[in-house]
């Protein structure tokens, strides 16, 4: 039908085109955690006494059990939560942007990409958006299309071009890779090896653990610890654990 011209072919997003703009060096510290407790009653501390720092070329995976506290570190990383006890010091000029799944929430369902990310920064040509929003992989009619018609991986896509848009130093990501398929968690990879800026990695997909980070922290028992390995010994560890082997 295809050959005949009697349906459109079907065009595949590009997936290797993930971009982020290289944001330059913020000096150390940027980002430190001084005493840090934190709790979200007084009663029941999920972080003790946290002391580290985070900088532009730190690429660090959270991992820890489930409800351990990673996404909350996150929060208290860009000042969402404040802590308990301690505090959190940022550099003055330090962006941050998290990228999390209840991002999508916000991306308004009637309005095509291309529209949304020019109402979003106001003032600019349609051109650059386009570009912007090309850097992630959506281009042609899927930009210009209401966002209720793109799948989950291309508004996944579209939370990227808004996020990257903001020329971040520091991604702190929050299972970035639920909707993704394998070729765009590659092409993820490759952006973020590619970028100069800092990255906190909260996610279950070892895979793209292990092509992107460079230290394991882990989230447990109030406390933040560097794991003394790579994510392979963790897992290695966590099946020991579990008293399974290979
Ligand atoms: N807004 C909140 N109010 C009260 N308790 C919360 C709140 N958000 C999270 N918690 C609790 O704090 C603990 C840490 O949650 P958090 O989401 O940071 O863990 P996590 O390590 O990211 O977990 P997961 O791997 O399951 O996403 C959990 O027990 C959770 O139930």
């Amino acid at each position: 039908m295809e050959r005949g011209g009697l349906t459109e072919k079907v065009s595949r997003d590009k997936v290797l085109v993930f971009r982020f703009v290289d944001v330059g060096k913020l000096p150390p510290p940027v980002l430190q955690f001084v005493e840090v407790a934190f709790g979200y009653t007084p009663e029941n501390l999920i972080y003790k006494n946290i002391d580290f720092g985070v900088d532009l070329d730190s690429r660090i995976a959270l991992v820890g059990p489930n409800g351990a506290g990673k996404s909350t570190l996150l929060k208290l990383m860009t000042g969402e939560l404040v802590p308990t006890d301690g505090m959190v010091r940022r550099h003055n000029h330090l962006r941050i942007a998290q990228y999390h799944q209840h991002l999508a929430e916000k991306l308004d369902m009637e309005m095509s990409a291309l529209l949304y990310m020019m109402r979003e920064y106001p003032g600019n040509e349609e051109e650059r958006m386009r570009a912007a929003i090309g850097k992630f992989g959506l281009s042609g009619k899927a930009q210009v299309m209401p966002m209720k018609n793109l799948s989950d991986g291309q508004r996944s896509r579209v939370i990227f071009a808004w996020l990257a848009y903001r020329q971040p130093h520091m991604l702190l990501l929050d299972e970035p890779t639920n909707h993704l398929d394998i070729e765009t968690i590659d092409s993820l990879a490759e952006a973020l090896n590619e970028w100069d800026g800092g990255m906190v990695l909260v996610s279950h997909d070892f895979r793209l653990i292990n092509q992107v980070a460079h230290e394991i922290w882990v989230c447990a028992d109030q406390s933040v610890t560097r794991w003394e390995g790579d994510i392979m010994d963790f897992k290695q560890h966590l099946k020991a654990k579990a008293g399974l082997s290979d």
